[in-house]
């Protein structure tokens, strides 16, 4: 007789887990717990991250059968440049907590399939560690500092380091009321796993009044809480990089039409995973509007709420030019280090594929067309 009992099939499963819900589970288990729910966890009553999710099973796609899908082609040319899948690793600081290699692990699994990586301004490790460890392309996600001096020193290092894009994070100003993280008295910084860049920068260093890690910390904190930034701030930032500069955490249509404006390069449709601001728009239900306005003038890309391939599909189908997935790659690094990052993400490039196949699409632009309804 079938034995279904939950226990059984754990017991007999040795691989690498295939389910996003197994990747948390099992994450749960590994990493302590105010460490797991900070990366779980989202702002205030966490309505808006479970919708990111749940949201996506309101979209069906309509799939087209006999025709000719032998061949897929997942590549897409982004910025200039041709990347093997619309797939990228979104900025994610601090991951040192999850792993003692953070960043390092993660981005050495990424070179495998030479997906981008984007390195966070609260990384644990320096833009001069990251670039060194690997040759996929790489992108740096700015916070931006009050200390122009600091802002700017990380976007130059950035740039001299090979860096190939900026990305500006625009939807923390200020860190989200994240309850849970109230609760247990956590800040994610606190434990030293988010300075890798600023305790190389001297501009930083020089600004603080003593060198301890406190007032590193503290500095970090008040430098990246910076409820002033405006559109101004682009036109500062476009004089002083030839990098493209894509703007993270849009989601009204006359925001990307701003962005426009302002003659930045990319943006990405966010609600930073539901962490920052609760009870606004699931990420996914704005990317129809922001692609009709953008009108293909720049690339749209798109986050929150991607677990598995199908998922970066629906994105697509919806007029994304490419998705950045988050926290399934974090909870692989906690279970499996480097190797279950790589695990995961030739886990999510087979998903990903073999739901083109059954679409019936055989490139990223066929994808485009996939007729997708809501519920
Ligand atoms: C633990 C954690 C740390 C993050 N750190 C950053 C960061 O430093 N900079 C940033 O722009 N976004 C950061 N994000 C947001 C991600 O880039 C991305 O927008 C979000 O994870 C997407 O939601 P999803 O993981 O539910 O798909 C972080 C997300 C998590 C889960
Ligand atoms: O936790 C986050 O989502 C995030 O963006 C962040 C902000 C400050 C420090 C570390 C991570």
């Amino acid at each position: 007789m079938l034995n279904t009992s939950n226990d059984n099939i754990v017991q007999t499963t040795t691989k690498f887990p295939y389910r996003f819900e197994d990747l948390e589970r099992i994450a749960k288990h590994t990493l302590a717990e105010n460490v797991f729910s900070y990366i779980y966890s989202g702002a205030s009553a966490e309505n808006t991250l479970q919708k990111n999710n749940s949201t996506f099973h309101k979209y069906n796609m309509i799939p087209r059968l006999l025709r000719d899908v032998s061949k897929i082609d997942m590549s897409i040319n982004l910025f200039g440049k041709q990347l093997p899948t619309p797939l990228i690793l979104a900025p994610v600081g601090v991951l040192k907590m999850v792993n003692e290699m953070g960043d390092l692990a993660v981005v050495k699994a990424a070179e495998t399939f030479n997906l981008p990586f984007i390195q966070s301004t609260v990384s644990s490790f320096s833009i001069e560690e990251v670039s060194q460890a690997s040759s996929n392309p790489k992108w740096f996600q700015l916070y931006w500092s009050k200390n122009l001096d600091v802002t700017f020193n990380m976007v130059n290092r950035a740039e001299q380091a090979g860096y190939e894009a900026i990305v500006l994070t625009i939807d923390t100003v200020t860190l989200g009321w994240r309850e849970s993280d109230l609760h247990h008295g956590f800040s994610p910084l606190a434990n030293g796993y988010g300075q890798g860049i600023w305790e190389s920068d001297t501009a930083f260093l020089s600004s603080l009044r003593d060198g301890s890690q406190n007032a590193m910390i503290e500095g970090i904190i008040d430098n990246i809480n910076f409820p002033s930034l405006q559109w101004q701030h682009i036109v500062e930032l476009k004089k002083r990089t030839h990098l493209p500069i894509i703007l993270k955490g849009i989601l009204h249509p006359d925001d990307a039409l701003l962005a426009l404006q302002y003659g930045v390069d990319g943006i990405i449709v966010s609600n930073h995973g539901g962490r920052q601001l609760d009870g606004i728009i699931p990420s996914i239900n704005a990317l129809p509007a922001i692609v009709k306005a953008i009108d293909g003038k720049i690339p749209v890309l798109f986050d929150s709420g991607i677990r598995r391939g199908n998922d970066a599909l629906k994105a697509i189908a919806l007029g994304a030019d490419a998705v950045l997935i988050g926290r399934p790659f974090v909870y692989s690094l906690a279970i499996g280090g480097e190797e279950g990052v790589r695990q995961f993400l030739s886990n999510f490039i087979q998903d990903f594929q073999t739901n083109m196949i059954l679409t019936g699409v055989c490139s990223i632009k066929e994808a485009k067309e996939i007729h997708i309804v809501r519920e």
